[in-house]
């Protein structure tokens, strides 16, 4: 079975750890507790694959920053998750997202991101617009989506975007490994079958040592 690493970055109290348990569990857990780090796997099946997911549920406190880089290294796929409740966190998703392209060296389109509007069930105290929320997504490139943990609001679309993205990539470049077998086996029986022809026209064989 494939292993998938996937990593939920974002500030802290945004709802990281409230995600990550509502997919895993489908639990909701009122009290905060800021995480350190912990790791929760799942078996996701997509499309007759299976996966073993394992999700790096990571500190949004000051403290643990430095440790982002390797959790970045390692990881195949990430989430950034954003309060709608507070701005803050919103502006913060930049530099989230600046990190991941610098320690992996790649552009967005090549990697398996999600923005998350988390807590969209709390609108009264919303400080940013689902529109603002499109528009730094669709400004970068990556899909968006507004969850809840609390009521369960794209929580599994939300992983599972993740999940499919990662999916495509390996397809595809298995789908290539596939071609370029295809396309060696091609040379070969063509020189196989040149080398034999040559033999029966009564050609001399180019590999054979006159005397
Ligand atoms: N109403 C509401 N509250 C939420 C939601 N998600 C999380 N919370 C609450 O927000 C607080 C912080 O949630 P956590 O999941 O611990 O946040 P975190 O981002 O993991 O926090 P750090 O570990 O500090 O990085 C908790 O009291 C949660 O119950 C949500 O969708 N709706």
């Amino acid at each position: 079975m494939n292993s998938i690493k996937l990593v939920v970055l974002g500030s802290g109290c945004v709802g990281k750890s409230s995600l990550t348990i509502r997919y895993v569990h489908n639990e909701f857990i009122d009290k905060y507790d800021p995480t350190i780090e912990d790791m929760y796997r799942k078996v996701v099946e997509l499309n007759g694959d299976h996966f073993m997911l394992e999700i790096m549920d990571t500190a949004g406190t000051e403290t643990f920053l430095a440790m982002r880089d390797l959790y970045i290294r390692n990881g195949q796929a990430f989430m950034l998750v954003y309060s709608i409740t507070s701005r803050t966190s919103f502006q913060e998703l930049e530099q989230v997202k600046d990190q991941i392209l610098r320690v992996k060296d790649v552009t967005v389109a090549k990697l398996p991101i999600i923005v998350v509007g988390n807590k969209s069930d709390l609108e009264p105290e919303r400080q940013v617009s689902s529109q603002e929320g499109e528009n730094l997504s669709s400004k970068w490139g990556i899909q968006f989506l507004e969850t809840s943990a609390k009521t369960n609001m794209n929580i599994t679309a939300a992983f599972e975007h993740l999940v499919a993205q990662v999916q495509k990539k390996t397809l595809g470049s298995k789908r290539k490994d596939r071609k370029r077998i295809n396309f060696c086996q091609l040379l070969l029986h063509n020189r196989y079958h040149n080398h034999t022809n040559s033999n029966k026209d009564g050609h001399s064989n180019p590999n054979k040592i006159q005397s």
